[in-house]
């Protein structure tokens, strides 16, 4: 909707009303056609204010009604008719003008922003390009190289970048509405012939050719399989050399393509989904909406190795006071450098000053007596975290949350080591933690809503994308990595190479496939969790027996390659060979190949040829398989939490929108069918075979994500 006054005697100003963001509905749209030709038609306005309530001026076209079938006047006439009007028509950008939004703007002849706005067109986020004439206007205003760069990325610039650009005529720190209403009385009557953007030509770059030819090499590649990056190019390809009306019919064009595409329904899901994980609930039913949040203002780091850095400079960056806790001098002293040399390049680049004096070091755990909240990041050992639980428990003052950030123990039985367990949460980071944007926040049986309250305010504060789960060896994120790698040990064994996986997983869009992940990461810690598990015992390693573990098929390839000091990257060998400790460029290795060929020779595997549906059959199915399982069990309340979860954390391609949306994409049954199939080639396998929640789902006859939860809520009743 939209609702029309008239100010100052001679302004009409019209004001989008569909909060919470003025997404342009239907109604809204019609609000505009509607207020505006009240506005030019009535002969005592002089010009026009466009604005939105509470604060923003327009979050763009409403996603919620994007379908088949959409009602309402288009966007396309409704700007034109905006852009046509005889009389100055000014936007009054408060909060935020985007996609659709952006577009309207740019169809006034004026835009005043507050200097708190954001603009942008992040349409590419959700598998689109901005169709409402903002793929052919914006060129044409700011010039090919900066309306690609923000067309093809989705970035929000700030109102003061947008001045820079010229994208805004003005910025005001005082009231937007007011500072447009003066705006537009000083240029009522004024010739409007030079303020038609679609109008004027649009700048031509020099080498205009080469200018396209490298940025859809860089987006193609960075892309990663998406098409709506591709399709931005190709647009303001038209804009730059086509006239208006036929490059705006390209544009027309390239949308219809996107708009129905599965890529646009993907990345729409996971907009959606990242929202809907900020509403939890566990399984007593408190969540969100009934857990109040504790203020945390100091932290304390316990341990700072590499995650424990990552955590204080993300916290300190996020503008907590923050107290490091290492007890090793040397280590202690390793740290402050590294800390402050990160804090400093990220404070560069920003251009602010960085926020080193919110940091004191300490080796003594005293100093966490006035901390609100403390993560602990000591080395992985059970005995070690207990033994620091109890210090916390005894030093902090009463109702300091406690937080560990183990990835692979039990915090339950952390919890069970101090006298409150209810402050105790798990805070589990990736690497490096002020980097990577997912935080897994893990609750056991014991811990309060409000001490998970507290953990996902403060993750949201840090801008991550946090996501509640429940304790399990794993919790989401690592416990469905396990049948992933294992069947890509699997598949080596049956004669797969890690290149080969590794393509296959790349071409379907992963950042990295396992093994080049792995020899990132380090296949140490993976070993040690074998280890940790009875599984990498050393043993004779021959003959059928090596390869059973617990009466279930077993690959002992990944601990015979750490028997060999090959680490990954850190050592200058793993799955790949590397230049030298450290370096990054992955390098096939003959020495690997050759002792995949003796590993055959020695258990008797005669090397098949296998493809890379097989590849991607066997890896993701069996990880889809277990994150059913996670649904069953309830460590995860809902698809979209493994789904932000892999597209976060674990470089899952955004434009599938995480495994669970992707398995609905394939079609339940399919990924039933394959799954029993391959259970029946390998029984040994108890990942493969199909959880019940899966046939369930199925029987039910295949109901889309968002229905899910319905099911798995009966499946739990009837528990
Ligand atoms: C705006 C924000 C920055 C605000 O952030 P904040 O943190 O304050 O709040 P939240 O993000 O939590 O959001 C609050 C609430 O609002 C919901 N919401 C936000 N934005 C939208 C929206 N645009 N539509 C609907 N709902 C929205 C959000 O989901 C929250 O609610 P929830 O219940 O989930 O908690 C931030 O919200 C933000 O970044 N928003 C998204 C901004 C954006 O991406 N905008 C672009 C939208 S797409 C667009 O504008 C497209 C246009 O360019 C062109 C459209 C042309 C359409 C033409 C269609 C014809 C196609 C032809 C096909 C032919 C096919 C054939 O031939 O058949």
């Amino acid at each position: 909707m939209a609702q029309y006054t008239r100010v100052s005697g001679i302004v009409g100003l019209i004001t989008l009303q569909n909060p919470p963001v003025n997404a342009l509905s239907a109604a809204v749209r019609q609000g505009i056609v509607d207020k505006v030709e009240t506005a030019l038609s009535d002969p005592k306005v002089k010009s026009v204010v466009i604005c939105g309530q509470n604060g923003i001026f327009c979050g763009g076209a409403d996603i919620k009604e994007f379908g088949p079938k959409m009602s309402g006047p288009p966007l396309i006439p409704m700007i034109h008719a905006i852009e046509a009007a005889n009389k100055p028509v000014v936007a009054a950008i408060e909060g935020s003008a985007l996609g659709g939004g952006l577009e309207l703007a740019l169809g006034c002849h004026y835009r005043i922003a507050h200097s708190k706005a954001r603009l942008g067109l992040p349409e590419v986020t959700l598998g689109l390009l901005p169709a409402a004439g903002g793929s052919q206007r914006l060129p044409r205003l700011i010039g090919v190289p900066a309306a690609l760069d923000l067309i093809t990325t989705g970035r929000h610039v700030t109102a003061a970048e947008a001045l820079q650009l010229g994208i805004v005529d003005q910025v005001t720190d005082n009231n937007t509405v007011d500072a447009a209403v003066k705006f537009a009385l000083s240029v009522a009557g004024q010739s409007l012939d030079a303020r038609r953007i679609s109008t004027y030509p649009c700048p031509q770059p020099s080498h205009l050719d080469a200018l396209f030819e490298e940025v859809m090499q860089k987006v193609r590649q960075s892309a990663r399989g998406a098409m709506a990056p591709v399709a931005c190019v190709q647009a303001v390809r038209a804009a730059a050399t086509l006239p208006y009306t036929q490059g705006l019919e390209r544009e027309k064009e390239l949308m219809a393509t996107l708009f129905t595409s599965g890529q646009a329904r993907a990345l729409q899901y996971i907009f959606f989904a990242q929202r809907a994980v900020g509403r939890w609930r566990m399984p007593s039913g408190a969540g969100w909406d009934t857990s109040k949040h504790r203020p945390v203002n100091k932290a304390a780091v316990i341990g700072l190795g590499t995650m424990g850095q990552g955590i204080t400079v993300a916290l300190a960056q996020t503008g907590l006071s923050v107290v490091a806790i290492e007890t090793q001098e040397k280590q202690l002293m390793k740290a402050k450098q590294a800390v402050s040399s990160t804090l400093e390049r990220g404070a560069k680049r920003r251009g602010v000053a960085p926020p080193l004096d919110r940091i004191s070091y300490s080796q003594n755990i005293q100093a966490v007596a006035d901390v609100d909240l403390v993560i602990e990041a000591v080395f992985e050992d059970m005995g070690l975290k207990m033994e620091v639980f109890q210090q916390l428990s005894a030093v902090c003052k009463p109702g300091t949350v406690l937080c560990t950030n183990t990835s692979a123990l039990d915090m339950d039985q952390l919890a069970s080591e101090t006298p409150n367990p209810e402050l105790v949460v798990g805070m589990h980071f990736f690497s490096p933690a002020h980097v990577m944007k997912l935080l897994e926040v893990v609750y056991g049986p014991r811990s309060s809503p409000q001490a998970v309250a507290t953990a996902m305010q403060l993750g949201k504060k840090m801008g991550k994308a946090s996501v509640v789960v429940g304790n399990c060896r794993g919790f989401v994120g690592n416990r469905m990595l396990m049948p992933y790698s294992e069947q890509a040990f699997f598949l080596l064994e049956e004669g797969a190479t890690p290149e080969l996986v590794d393509r296959a997983l790349e071409e379907f869009g992963f950042s990295m496939g396992l093994f080049r992940m792995s020899d990132l990461a380090g296949l140490d810690v993976g070993w040690r969790v074998r280890k940790s598990a009875g599984l990498a015992e050393p043993r004779e390693a021959s003959g059928q027996s090596a390869r059973i573990r617990k009466g279930y098929r077993y690959s002992p390839i990944a601990d015979l390659i750490c028997e060999q000091g090959r680490f990954g990257q850190k050592t200058g060998s793993g799955w790949y060979q590397y230049d030298k400790p450290g370096s990054r460029v992955a390098r096939s290795d003959p020495w690997l190949h050759s002792f995949l060929e003796q590993y055959r020779a020695r258990h008797g595997l005669v090397a098949r040829s296998i493809d890379h549906q097989e590849v991607l059959e066997r890896c993701l199915y069996a990880m889809i398989n277990e994150g059913f399982r996670i649904l069953e069990d309830g460590i995860a309340a809902g698809p979209e939490d493994i789904d932000v979860i892999y597209v976060f954390g674990y470089g899952w391609p955004r434009h599938r929108g995480g495994p669970m949306f992707y398995a609905s994409m394939v079609g339940l049954a399919k990924v039933l069918e394959r799954l029993e199939h391959y259970h029946q080639a390998h029984p040994d396998v108890p990942y493969l075979q199909p959880c019940s929640l899966l046939k369930r789902l199925v029987a039910s006859g295949s109901p889309p994500v968002h229905r899910w939860r319905e099911v798995i809520k009966k499946l739990h009743s009837q528990l």
